[in-house]
């Protein structure tokens, strides 16, 4: 775990900054291609710890990966008969949300645990949905076992899934190859980061597998074959916004090559988020430019859709004028660590303004000043900490290694970011 010196640059960034895969995207086409009916290839896969973890939870189940050794971003699946495993999640909440259904379809001991900060996010509301629909599961949390017999009866289940849209995509993910096929009903206070629920009922349409949403909070997956797919992921951008808002920050430009003109990644939001703040944004031949301004707007903002942004958009209301109101995330409490606490302490640390509310965060821009900023084990606080340092001499940002969690190379990108011109 090191200390790195946040590199500051407080005029003249002018750069084009090219995004690996999305995460999001690629833990889907993996966990898709292990229960299809054929070999997939997934092309543009992002290389980083939650998705190898991926990678090698499957192949332990008894999926054939093969990477491509021209380029390890081209990755060919072949399912196999799944059975006992060990699985190391991490601290990726994908990992130890989608494959906990997965692991009921596998015959034999599916033994699940993660990183000692993994152990305390989330899990009961899935494992609890295995066992009503009589999948054999020990434990609560990480660590857990599940005893799969091959097959899983399906049927229908009621969740809260107000802490984590995780819980409804992991269900929808393999509900094709139960029995009778699954009905998903929420009830509870809003669920959380519903594009991510989009994204898993999109990329299941790629897949052959209808799911019906007409009814609000309910997900219909009829029983039938998930077929094999030959997959293009497109870039993070949630790991784009980052650097983003280092154009936003600096008032230089920054631009994102290769961005979808239609996606159900939340981070594409962020393209309004830094409009709201100030910047002028254009998206034009597949390019996302961002300029930032001379002195960036504070904003009330409703997170609830886009959570997984929220460190990104906190440390730009650090550095705005005036104050901002981010809402509709009380469970950023149970992310990679508890990120309404961690980015109450880093941001106050440096000198700003920041309470935890109850479902958010407020924040008075400030001038700060340098110091640690502490990342939690959390990628996206160290890169929160990195956007405050650009514009803020002598941050240190403590485990920046923290970033490959989703991006293989973070301070090398965001040096060659601000050396370029
Ligand atoms: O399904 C996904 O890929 C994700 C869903 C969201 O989780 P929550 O609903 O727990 O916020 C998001 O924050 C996370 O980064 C990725
Ligand atoms: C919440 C996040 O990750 P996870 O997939 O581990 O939940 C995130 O990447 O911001």
């Amino acid at each position: 775990m090191s200390s790195w010196s946040a590199p500051t640059c407080t005029s003249g960034l002018n750069a084009t900054v090219e995004l690996p895969g999305s995460k999001s995207i690629t833990n889907r086409a993996l966990v898709l291609a292990a229960l299809a009916d054929g070999p997939s290839t997934v092309r543009g896969t992002l290389r980083s710890r939650d998705t190898n973890l991926m990678l090698g939870a499957l192949e332990a189940l008894g999926v054939e990966v093969r990477v491509d050794p021209a380029s390890d971003t081209t990755v060919s699946l072949a399912p196999g008969p799944l059975h006992g495993a060990e699985i190391d999640c991490g601290l990726a909440g994908t990992v130890m949300r989608f494959l906990p259904p997965l692991a009921a379809l596998a015959e034999g001991r599916v033994r699940f645990d993660g990183d000692p900060q993994a152990r305390v996010r989330p899990q009961t509301t899935i494992l609890d949905a295995l066992r009503a629909l009589g999948v054999a599961v020990t434990g609560d949390r990480l660590p857990f076992v599940i005893d799969g017999t091959g097959n899983v009866r399906g049927g229908e289940v009621t969740i809260d899934a107000s802490g984590s849209s995780q819980f409804v995509s992991g269900l929808l993910l393999s509900a094709a190859r139960f029995d009778e096929g699954l009905v998903v009903r929420h009830e509870g206070p809003p669920v959380p980061s519903t594009p991510h629920i989009d994204m898993t009922v999109e990329m299941l349409a790629t897949a052959g597998v209808a799911v019906d949403t007409s009814e609000p909070n309910v997900w219909n997956v009829a029983p039938g074959p998930i077929r094999a797919v030959d997959w293009t992921v497109e870039p993070d951008l949630s790991n784009a916004a980052a650097f983003l808002a280092a154009a936003a920050v600096t008032g230089g430009v920054v631009r994102v090559p290769y961005w979808p003109a239609v996606t159900t990644q939340p981070g594409a939001r962020m393209a309004d988020v830094l409009a709201a703040m100030g910047c002028t944004v254009e998206h034009l031949d597949g390019t996302l430019s961002v300029h930032g301004p001379e002195v960036l707007k504070a904003v009330n903002l409703d997170l609830r859709d886009i959570g997984e942004l929220t460190p990104t958009i906190a440390a730009l209301c650090a550095l705005a004028d005036g104050e901002s109101e981010l809402t509709g995330i009380a469970h950023l409490r149970g992310h990679e660590t508890d990120r309404l606490a961690a980015l109450t302490t880093e941001i106050t640390r440096l000198g700003g303004i920041c309470t935890e509310t109850e479902d958010g965060l407020r924040i008075t821009g400030t001038t700060l000043h340098g110091g640690t900023w502490e990342s939690y084990a959390d990628h996206r606080m160290a890169t929160a900490g990195a956007i405050i340092g650009l514009v803020t001499p002598g941050v240190v940002v403590d485990d920046i290694e923290t970033t490959s969690k989703t991006l293989p190379d973070f301070p090398g990108m965001w040096t060659k970011m601000i050396g370029q011109e």
